[in-house]
């Protein structure tokens, strides 16, 4: 898969990708991201990138013109690919959206704009717009690194044999388990005796009815369509 990120900051998006899951899959050719930096599509010496907004109000907006000449750019090979604007006012992010981007995508452009948003006009060349979450962040490039992130970690093979995303807690519907490791006790706190027993059906148990406790307090709004049994332990939390 592969990803081509409109920012013009490109550091914060070099930066991130070199580690992690995220450098593995760039190292096992899984992945590929290249960068574009706006600037690089101005047409003044200045590669001046945004203006004073019509109508007035605070802040300055990001013109048009780099974005449209960059997206042509990108568009010269031919080849099919979703592109994605980030924005507050976007479709919100979800693990869906992200299987759905992985499974329909070989190649994703993720625009980011900067200042208070960019000129209306861009929405015209993008196929969707896209927010990560209820509240603002100072530009697109942090939303587009959740997208790469989330989306690299479905791509069969990216997380390597020993990781897989469909254990993600978000892929079965509700908030995961608790996480244990040594030591057994830290000052006296201790390992749930359950985890230490090898009886992986216990085990098993006792970590969905967790999981089921965990989402109950904190993402009740995911607690739909459970199964029977699901139901029959949510019922005994309660
Ligand atoms: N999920 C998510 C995505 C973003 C995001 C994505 C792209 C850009 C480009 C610029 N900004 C900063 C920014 C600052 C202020 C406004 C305008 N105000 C917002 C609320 C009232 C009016 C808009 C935009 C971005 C923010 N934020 N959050």
């Amino acid at each position: 898969m592969k990803f081509e990120v409109l920012t013009i900051f490109p550091e914060i998006i070099e930066c991130y990708i070199k580690h992690g899951v995220l450098g593995k899959a760039l190292n096992k050719g899984i992945v590929e991201v290249k960068v574009y930096n706006l600037r690089d599509f101005t047409s003044d010496k200045h590669k001046k990138v945004d203006d004073y907004p019509y109508g007035g109000g605070a802040g300055m907006v990001m013109q048009i013109e780099p974005f449209y000449n960059a997206i042509m750019h990108l568009k010269a090979d031919e080849k099919p690919r979703k592109l994605v604007l980030l924005s507050p006012q976007g479709r919100k992010f979800t693990q869906k959206l992200a299987q759905k981007f992985m499974e329909e995508s070989k190649a994703m452009v993720l625009i980011c704009g900067r200042y208070e948003g960019i000129d209306e006009r861009v929405k015209a060349f993008v196929d969707e717009e896209v927010s990560i979450g209820d509240y603002v962040l100072s530009g697109g490039e942090l939303a587009a690194l959740v997208i790469i992130d989330s989306v690299v970690r479905l791509i069969p093979g990216a997380l390597g044999d020993e990781l897989s995303a469909v254990e993600d807690s978000f892929m079965k519907g509700f908030l995961d388990y608790p996480h244990y490791t040594r030591p057994e006790d830290f000052k006296g706190m201790k390992v749930p005796e359950v985890l230490l027993s090898g009886d992986h059906k216990k085990i098993a148990l006792w970590r969905k009815r967790q999981a089921l406790k965990n989402t109950l307090k904190n993402r009740p709004d995911l607690l739909k369509n459970l199964s029977p049994e699901d139901m029959r332990i949510l019922k005994e939390l309660c």
